[in-house]
């Protein structure tokens, strides 16, 4: 947006001829650097260093007063983290070679080398805030989340859900993409709100599912149109990335992207640009992308259905969201909170629920995690009669889905599908069957109507046989 100052730490420019530093800074304000300071006189640099935080430096070797070799391990001494380019009218190896020794990342030679500036200082900035903001990662992961309010719609107890909070909350200031993966209904959409509510941009967020959409589809709901670029096109309109100016832009299922649209995708990460169908035109995205997706890219991309280029830009800062299973200490609070919210949907009052519902929750693998979780919970609300919910609508729903306990047993102890495998020597069946009584019991913690479903006997059966290990007989 003009205007716009990016980055938001200043590049210095440091040259003797002034025809030259003013074409440079021309040249790097055409690729959205306007963050620039310039000296023509190098002696200057240090105290200006000195009072601000410089990111970048390209400088100059030769130079009246002080020349570039002489300031570049000044520079070095008052901001160790600064970057410094040499960029000089000398095309020499063992110059460019002293530099680099002197602590220069780069050595550029001026004639004709307009586009390597620019791909040099690019990557100089995108380099500098990735180290910045894995400072601030550091730092804020020490400390916990401080801004819990953004995170107000997302229940839960567990402790990696808490690491996730402080890592969103150290992203707050980046303008890198943000990956979300994580299977279905694990609550990556409210991560993505989250991410944008801690930024706190004054944009808006705008989300678009990308799943099922074909290229041109794509490119029109993205990057909208000009006037007259298709048929019926009769007006400009505007697509989601200019809606989304300065907030945030949500694209949904990113791991159904066609392969064209993964490559537009891919530059608008990268150049920061797109092209409105039906224009030559490019125009500059302001928003932060945040992408989420239930497909496991890197497989995608051993297939060749999505780019790793792409996997390994969007996944510069990436987010996993673990399902229900692995974090069941979350699912009394997920209970709670839906009880209270489809109490206030319904105008119904809020029903208890049997002591043992959360013990018998905890045994079930959520194939369709905290979504799932949800629906059960409206399905018993909307069900219930006088002021207890029943059990009985919770164990219908995990015995109809694919993935209850009944239909689908924990994941195999290996890939082979051998929950045996490296058990030497094998229990007998008398152990083997002691064992799983115990590790049912356990999971049920303790409630026998419970792990006897587990074990696929009745509750009777299993007090016998639980009877019979106390006895230490053979059962
Ligand atoms: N921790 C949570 N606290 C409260 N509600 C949650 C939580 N996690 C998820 N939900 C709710 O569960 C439902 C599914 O969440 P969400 O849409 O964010 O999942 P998703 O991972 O984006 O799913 P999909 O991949 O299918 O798009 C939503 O109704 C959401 O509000």
């Amino acid at each position: 947006m003009a205007g716009d100052i990016y980055p938001d730490f200043p590049i210095l420019l440091i040259d003797d001829e002034p025809s030259w530093l003013r074409s440079l800074g021309l040249l790097l304000e055409r690729a959205g650097f306007t963050n620039l300071h310039k000296l023509t006189d190098g002696r200057k640099a240090q105290s200006l260093l000195a009072e601000q935080k410089i990111g970048i430096v390209l400088l100059d070797l030769m130079m009246p007063g002080m020349s570039g070799e002489e300031l570049i391990p000044l520079i070095r001494e008052e901001s160790p983290d600064t970057v410094i380019i040499v960029v000089s009218g000398m095309n020499q190896v063992n110059l460019a070679v002293q530099c680099m020794k002197l602590g220069a990342s780069d050595f550029i030679v001026k004639t004709g080398a307009e586009e390597r500036i620019v791909t040099t200082v690019r990557n100089a900035v995108k380099l500098w805030e990735l180290k910045r903001e894995n400072r601030a990662i550091r730092d804020t992961i020490s400390k916990g989340p401080s801004n819990p309010e953004a995170f107000s719609q997302i229940a839960t107890t567990n402790r990696y859900m808490a690491s996730i909070f402080s890592y969103i909350e150290s992203l707050a200031t980046s303008r890198q993409p943000v990956l979300i993966t994580g299977e279905s209904g694990t609550g990556k959409e409210l991560i993505a709100r989250a991410i944008h509510r801690v930024s706190n941009p004054p944009g808006p967020m705008v989300s678009v599912n990308v799943a099922g959409l074909d290229d041109t589809i794509f490119s029109d709901t993205l990057f909208g149109h000009v006037r007259g670029a298709f048929t019926g096109a009769d007006a400009r309109r505007a697509g989601m990335v200019e809606k989304a100016s300065n907030g945030t832009l949500f694209l949904d299922e990113i791991g159904d992207l066609s392969a064209p649209s993964q490559v537009k995708l891919l530059r608008l990460l990268q150049e920061g640009d797109y092209y409105p169908v039906g224009s030559d035109l490019p125009e500059k995205i302001n928003a932060r992308v945040v992408c989420s997706t239930h497909q496991d890219l890197p497989a995608k991309g051993k297939e060749r259905l999505f780019r790793k280029d792409l996997f390994y830009r969007l996944q510069t800062h990436h987010i996993h969201m673990p399902p229900l299973r692995e974090r069941k200490d979350d699912i009394p609070i997920l209970l709670e909170t839906f009880l209270t919210m489809a109490a206030e949907e319904t105008g119904k009052k809020r029903p208890v629920y049997p002591q043992e519902l959360p013990v018998l929750l905890a045994t079930y693998h959520f194939p369709g995690n905290i979504r799932e979780l949800k629906s059960m919970v409206y399905d018993a609300m909307a069900r219930h009669q006088g002021g207890t919910l029943s059990m009985a609508s919770f164990k219908e729903a995990m015995q109809g889905h694919p993935g209850s306990i009944e239909d689908s047993p924990p994941p195999p102890a290996d890939s082979t599908g051998n929950p045996f495998t490296g058990l030497e020597p094998l229990p007998n069946l008398a152990e083997a069957s002691h064992l799983l009584v115990m590790e049912a019991m356990a999971r049920a913690e303790g409630n026998q109507s419970i792990a006897a479903r587990l074990l696929g006997i009745s509750q009777p059966a299993l007090s016998k046989r639980m009877k019979l290990i106390r006895e230490k007989k053979e059962v």
